[in-house]
């Protein structure tokens, strides 16, 4: 499991072993001295959490071998391959549960009393796609694509294995909190203080091992995909901090109080949620494109001052936009129409990046017909593009006058995260997979072609589906008749959104039977069987026998 160095057998994980047991037995005071029922539960879970981890240490550290460290002469890769692994369970996790929250505003009486209501499992979805799924994507491409364009082996020697299992219980804590009921109520954002301070020290160790590798390359040159990387460790870390400022009531109870309130908070909180979409939905998954589109495409980045250009545009535009979740709020005019205006403006470094992932195709366009991995990158670039039209035409007050508390924003949250996040991630984990395992190639590309097109339908018919009932629903709560009173009660405008809920959560279905037959071909490539194919389009599929395991 862990990499070892330092000698005789018996003798490994000593440190480790200590550490996790003091903190174990930290967790089991904290259970038994807690100030309120729901700490309580909370540290009782991660108690036996730590319990698991000390009993599988300790019968790791008298095995004699390691299969995965013997391959990893020159890059620590066993962190990616384990990051790659929790990337798919937790993207099938988030989207079973996406789909649950779906069926149950379809479906109210689904909800079940109290650790399965909407309320619950609304946040439960947002954080296990958005950073389960989406920041182990993250931080295994991020470890993979800094070794090979660094030409380094990760810094800091078991400090990536850290950044893996602190991240995992980082997300553990923070959905077992969210059933239990324990929420600061910030979105994005909802763990409260001590699951917080647990990823300021995860994260804090993450950015060590990124910036050390980079700082011990032999490649002169930092490729643009690290900068984005770069960009979005570092913003991350100052909008958690800064988002999450707060006073506990007790440090034995799950409660605290934010340092900010009425507008500030507010703004402090969109500032956060804002860039959490710039610099974690968009930066990271940008160096992600950046690397394994023009591999996949094996051409170079089509223009590399164009890169340049708009990553110093994106991040500096990006960091102003938050006000426009508050349009018509108590916030000043001014600050709204500030972040309005950069919006705008961020339409253009937005569409920078799209440009030049599609024009690394250029010459290479035949691909499309032929590789369905190379098709899945083209996807997510379509709808990278798609999506971030649609923010800026969203971001004008006038028509955000109508936009705003609808399903519109869903609809377009999820044109993002499902076209642009979800694929290219998708499409990473495909290039990677047998790559990473030493295998001839994919299971199978037919699979990767039907989890195209299911993909492809079910995003088209989420964000169809939303247009329409966001739109509905606005014109329905803005609808007054003669004398001034208004046409349609709430309940009403509710009732009118029941067949969208249907149609969305069978969008949703089709995205999640994609994704689950991704996990079968990883699992199956994994394993190392080959499905008997016949070539797409007459193109062999195998890899050369230089990239395997390179
Ligand atoms: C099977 C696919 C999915 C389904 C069925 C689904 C369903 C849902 C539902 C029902 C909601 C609550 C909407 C509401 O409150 O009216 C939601 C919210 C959300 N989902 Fe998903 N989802 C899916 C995939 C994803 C993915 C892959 C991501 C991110 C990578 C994502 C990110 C979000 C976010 C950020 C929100 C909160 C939106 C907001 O507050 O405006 N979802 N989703
Ligand atoms: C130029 C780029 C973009 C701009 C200007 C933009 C703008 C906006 C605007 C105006 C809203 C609605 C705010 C409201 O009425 O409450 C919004 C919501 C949202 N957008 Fe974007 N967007 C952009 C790109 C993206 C992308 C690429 C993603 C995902 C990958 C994304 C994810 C979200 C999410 C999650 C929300 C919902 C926030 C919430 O209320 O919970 N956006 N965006
Ligand atoms: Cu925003």
């Amino acid at each position: 499991m862990m990499s070892d160095q330092r000698g005789s057998p018996s003798m490994k994980y000593g440190t480790e072993i200590a550490f996790v047991s003091l903190a174990t037995f930290l967790a089991l005071l904290a259970a038994v001295f807690a100030h309120d029922a729901a700490f309580a539960t909370h540290m009782w879970v991660l108690f036996y959490v730590l319990l698991v981890f000390v009993i599988l240490l300790i019968r790791n550290s008298d095995s004699s071998g390691n299969a995965h460290v013997a391959t990893d002469a020159d890059y620590l890769d066993g962190p990616v391959r384990y990051g790659v692994i929790a990337t798919m369970f937790w993207a099938v996790v988030g989207l079973i549960v996406g789909v649950v929250a779906a069926l149950q505003l379809a479906y109210p009486d689904l909800n079940v009393e109290p650790w399965l209501t909407f309320g619950r499992l609304r946040p439960l979805h947002t954080s296990a796609v958005v950073f389960a799924f989406g920041g182990n994507a993250l931080m295994a491409t991020s470890f993979y694509v800094v070794q090979r364009t660094c030409r380094a082996r990760l810094f800091g020697g078991n400090l990536a294995w850290f950044v893996f299992w602190g991240y995992q219980l980082f997300i553990v804590m923070a959905a077992t909190g969210y059933l239990l009921g324990i929420t600061q109520s910030r979105e994005y954002a909802e763990p409260e203080w001590y699951v917080d301070l647990w990823l300021t020290v995860v994260w804090v160790a993450y950015l060590a091992v990124f910036l050390g590798t980079i700082t011990r390359r032999k490649e002169p040159h930092i490729y643009v995909a690290n900068w984005f990387y770069l960009s979005f460790i570092v913003t991350i870390a100052m909008l958690h901090v800064v988002n999450n400022l707060a006073v506990p009531v007790s440090f034995l109870g799950s409660k605290s109080y934010s340092l900010f309130s009425g507008v500030q908070d507010a703004l402090t909180q969109w500032w956060y949620g804002h860039n959490a979409v710039g610099f974690l939905l968009t930066a990271g998954f940008l160096g992600m494109m950046y690397y394994f589109v023009p591999k996949q495409a094996e051409r170079p980045i089509y223009s590399y001052r164009l890169s340049i250009i708009h990553f110093w545009a994106l991040i500096f535009l990006y960091i102003w936009a938050g006000p426009h979740h508050l349009h018509y709020t108590a916030l000043p005019d001014w600050a709204q129409t500030l972040g309005m205006v950069f919006s705008v403006i961020l339409w253009m470094p937005s569409w920078g990046g799209m440009i030049n992932g599609l024009m690394t195709l250029s010459g290479a366009w035949d691909k499309l017909r032929t590789d369905p991995i190379i098709r899945i990158m083209v996807l997510a670039l379509a709808f990278y593009g798609m999506s971030t039209f649609e923010g800026p035409v969203m971001s004008i007050k006038s028509v955000n006058s109508l936009s705003h508390y609808t399903d519109w924003t869903i609809g377009h949250v999820h044109s993002g995260a499902l076209g642009w996040v979800g694929m290219i991630s998708f499409g990473a984990i495909y290039f990677l997979v047998p790559r990473l395992w030493g295998r001839e190639r994919l299971y199978s590309l037919q699979l990767v072609t039907w989890h195209f097109w299911l993909a492809t339908i079910g995003i088209v018919i989420y964000a169809a589906v939303m247009w329409v009932s966001g739109i509905q629903q606005g014109l329905m709560w803005r609808a007054y008749d003669e004398q001034g009173f208004l046409v349609y009660s709430f309940a009403e405008t509710v009732a009118a959104m029941h067949p969208y809920y249907v149609l969305r959560t069978i969008g949703g279905g089709l995205y999640l039977v994609g994704a689950l037959i991704m996990a079968f071909n990883i699992v199956m490539t994994i394993r190392g069987h080959q499905r008997q194919e016949e070539p797409i389009g007459g193109r062999t599929t195998a890899l050369r026998p230089a990239e395997q395991g390179a």
